[in-house]
């Protein structure tokens, strides 16, 4: 069986052959590999070939792929039964477990993706406030539901349909955008529309349009601008929550949003979503309230085990410090191989998160980073691929990087890219 033969298979059954659109290679081109098992920092495909993996599942593998206190936990959990359909006690652990490590959270709704969580948070955000706008950021991803494919990152971004066919012009009236990192702007717009807006949603850590941090103080005045308009700020820390720091970005940037979504990590790999906030707010969802909210498979004990086992592994001293120091080694070895081959590049990084760009300019921006050079990017992917080491397949992804990725694999990447560059460079 060859990578070839299924991508043939499922191109017949599957639109673009996959059940995502950003695992096609469309922007990058060739054909995605099919992975047949992972583990620590790699995948193997079907053809037995080894990759290092900075995708890391698109952010949930911050321990690395199989590791065994999340699988052990997978496995007693599966002993007991796959799905209850009533409440069960992994289900409030998980709530005592998040409340504690996210402050801003009082209470708490399980879902089963990141697009049901900041779906259902902006339903609260409307209900809650009896207004009908959301304001969202330009190359930011919440989730594919209709309010939120409006100059949307990730794949709608890298397949040209920020705002999709299909979203009614009603739904995407209502969403207002802005660019990000830019407070005047966003000023400027609660001035004009402050008393319609129901809430502002963010990546507090832009990662679906590569990686931007925020800039200083933009946090903060996006939080002042929300209270004194009544409006509710939410992060959606689907990708910085428990990537960025313990307790996601909130934490780390010290700022309490009235909402929050997340994601990724929290399920440990398995299907999960979360989100919670001030319980003024979060006692208005159903059954406690009347804003309706619901999922046959919420709550799920086999994926409320993987998570907890991961918040479990997260939560040793120095965690989030090694990781750090060691995406710090990458991105600055890979500037450092940039520049020595000549070729216009610069990166970004935060905690476990990592951003890199085709251009000399320090990337802040959705301007920014659709300015870089993504023929180049899409040269140094193939290059990287070639030489067994598996970036996002699209200029506009951040990259992750787990606890189990080596000084070693780092330096096997470092090699890699010194090739790889040489190939972005040749054009
Ligand atoms: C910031 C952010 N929000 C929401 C989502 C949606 O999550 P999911 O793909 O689990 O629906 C994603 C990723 O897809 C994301 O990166
Ligand atoms: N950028 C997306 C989420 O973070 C990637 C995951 C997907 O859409 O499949």
């Amino acid at each position: 069986m060859t990578n070839h033969d299924l991508f043939q298979r499922a191109l017949k059954l599957l639109p673009g052959g996959v059940n995502s659109p950003v695992r096609a290679f469309k922007s990058v081109g060739g054909e995605p590999f099919f992975t047949a098992r992972a583990d620590g920092a790699y995948l193997w495909d079907v053809e037995g070939k080894r990759y290092i993996d900075y995708v890391g599942s698109w952010g949930p593998m911050i321990v690395g792929h199989n590791h065994p206190k999340v699988r052990e936990a997978v496995e007693r959990a599966v002993r007991d039964g796959l799905s209850f359909g009533t409440p069960c006690p992994a289900e409030v652990v998980m709530a005592e477990t998040l409340t504690r490590l996210v402050p801003s959270m009082d209470m708490v709704r399980m879902v089963n993706s990141g697009t049901e969580a900041t779906m259902s948070a902006i339903r609260l955000a409307r209900g809650a406030t009896g207004r009908n706008k959301i304001v969202k950021f330009e190359g930011c991803y919440h989730g594919h539901s209709d309010s939120f494919l409006v100059k949307a990152g990730s794949g709608a971004l890298t397949f040209g349909v920020p705002t999709s066919p299909g979203v009614p012009a009603a739904n995407a009236d209502l969403t207002l955008t802005l660019p990000y990192n830019d407070l005047q702007a966003a000023q400027a717009l609660f001035a004009e529309h402050g008393r319609d807006i129901a809430g502002l949603i963010i990546e507090p850590v832009a990662g679906n349009m590569n990686c931007i941090p925020p800039q200083q103080g933009y946090l903060e005045g996006l939080r002042e601008l929300c209270t004194h308009h009544g409006a509710l700020l939410i992060f959606d820390e689907v990708m910085t929550g428990f990537r960025v720091a313990l307790g996601g970005a909130q934490a780390l940037y010290g700022i309490e949003p009235d909402l929050s979504t997340f994601g990724k990590i929290i399920g440990g790999g398995m299907p999960v979503g979360a989100y919670g906030g001030r319980r003024d707010l979060m006692e208005q969802i159903a059954p406690a309230g009347p804003i309706y909210q619901a999922g046959t498979l919420s709550g799920n004990p086999v994926a409320m085990a993987a998570g907890l086992a991961m918040l479990e592994l997260v939560q040793e001293p120095g965690f989030y410090d090694t990781l750090a120091a060691r995406t710090r080694l990458l991105t600055d070895g890979l500037q450092a191989v940039a520049d020595g081959e000549g070729v216009p590049f610069s990166t970004n990084r935060v905690g476990g998160m990592f951003g890199l760009f085709f251009t000399h300019e320090k990337v802040s921006s959705y301007a920014h980073a659709t300015a870089a050079d993504a023929a180049m990017f899409n040269r140094f992917f193939q290059g990287m691929l070639e030489h067994g080491v598996f970036l996002a397949p699209s200029a506009f992804e951040a990259g992750f990087l787990s606890s189990a990725h080596s000084d070693e694999d780092i330096a096997a990447t470092l090699d890699a890219a010194r090739i790889a560059m040489r190939l972005a460079r040749a054009g």
